[in-house]
């Protein structure tokens, strides 16, 4: 038995007009993980899914639950998993018989479609629209039905695109911890595709990022998002400041020197190819004359103008012209409500090993 759920190798798919929509070396999926696939829009997120839903023709080496797909049975195949499309994809019918008809294929009794369907629609707060026409259903009803559609057979593999789209901000936290808890009991893996990092944050453990096509990287996710492995995936994951940089080695490690002049030692190993440096917006400290910030090892301490202070959920984010650049740090609010003012001088601090470089 393979210890993977899906094994993808040297896998491409192209068109008549475009080569290597997606390449994929490799790319693989143990029973029970939960994968997000991050990207700009183009990369490829949905090729992936569909690929992997074998709905899309490709070149390549693809395992599915230990099978090599081209010889294997692919309507069974793809009936062990769901795929919740980014286009809300349902037929002209109730929303009872959308979610009834994949459990219809699979030669499922009446009662037990009846008790199954129910179930599945009142886990996804849409009990209550089983008798309504799929024409009549707002956007967000619509998707929790493509949701439930897609969860009713117990899907081995789930593999969702963009499923809380169109759900306003109350639901959507709640949808994607249903779906989250449902893996966790039924032992699923989950790839999803989002837009949305609060998504992201609640849901996976690992993701992948995605660009024109290539996994750029595949790491746990916070490694992903303090530590991306290129200057596009970092602004993709939001890092606030990512300054271009220059790196000179001493016999006391790196020296690094930023292009609003800040200048300080950097404790690790850095690729010589680097050209900018990322600094999250939460690595900052206020650093006052009481702050014991200055004294520990590796400390850099900078000096800047606050030009805007916005308040946040619990936390300011405060503007900071240091030389040519202005850096984003976020601070929580008590630490920044009696000591930072607009157009006065503050002294932040951070530590040098926070530092990431690509
Ligand atoms: N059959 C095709 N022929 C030519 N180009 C295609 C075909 N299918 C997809 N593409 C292109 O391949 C790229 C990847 O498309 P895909 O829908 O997978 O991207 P995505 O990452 O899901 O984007 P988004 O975030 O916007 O949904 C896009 O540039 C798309 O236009």
């Amino acid at each position: 038995m393979s210890e993977y759920i899906l094994n993808m190798q040297q896998v491409t798919v192209s068109s008549k007009t475009r080569k290597n929509i997606l390449n994929i070396e490799h790319f693989a999926l143990r029973p029970g993980e939960l994968v997000a696939v991050l990207g700009p829009n183009g990369a490829g997120k949905s090729t992936l899914l569909n690929t992997i839903n074998l709905l899309q023709p490709f070149q390549g080496k693809m395992q599915l639950f230990g099978q090599d797909v081209h010889n294997a049975n692919q309507t069974l195949l793809r009936r062990r998993s769901a795929l919740v499309f980014q286009e809300k994809l349902l037929l002209n019918d109730t929303v009872f018989n959308n979610v009834a008809r994949a459990l219809e294929f699979r030669g499922t009794s009446a009662k037990e479609i009846k008790q199954k369907v129910y179930t599945t629609l009142a886990d996804f707060g849409g009990e209550h629209l089983a008798n309504r026409s799929v024409r009549s259903l707002s956007g967000g009803e619509a998707k929790r039905v493509c949701i439930a559609r897609a969860l009713v057979t117990d899907p081995e593999l789930l593999l969702l695109d963009e499923p809380s789209a169109s759900l306003d901000l109350g639901i959507r936290a709640g949808m994607i911890e249903k779906i989250r808890q449902w893996a966790e009991v039924k032992g699923a893996s989950v790839i999803l595709i989002s837009h949305n990092f609060t998504d992201i944050l609640r849901f996976a453990e690992r993701a992948i990022a995605l660009f024109d096509g290539c996994i750029v990287q595949d790491d746990k996710l916070e490694t992903l998002i303090r530590r991306p492995a290129n200057e596009q995936l970092a602004r993709l994951v939001g890092i606030d400041n990512i300054i271009p940089c220059q790196v000179k080695q001493s016999s006391h490690g790196s020296c690094i020197k930023l292009a609003n002049g800040i200048k300080f030692s950097y404790p690790g190993e850095i690729k010589k190819s680097i050209t900018a440096c990322c600094l999250s917006s939460d690595t900052f400290n206020l650093c006052d004359a009481s702050s014991s910030i200055q004294h520990k090892p590796w400390s850099v301490i900078i000096e800047g103008l606050v030009e805007r202070v916005l308040n946040g959920m619990g936390t300011y984010n405060i503007w900071v012209k240091v030389g040519e650049q202005t850096l984003i740090a976020r601070m929580p609010q008590n630490h920044v409500l009696s000591n930072v003012h607009r157009h006065e001088m503050i002294k932040l601090a951070f530590n040098a090993a926070d530092a990431h470089f690509v």
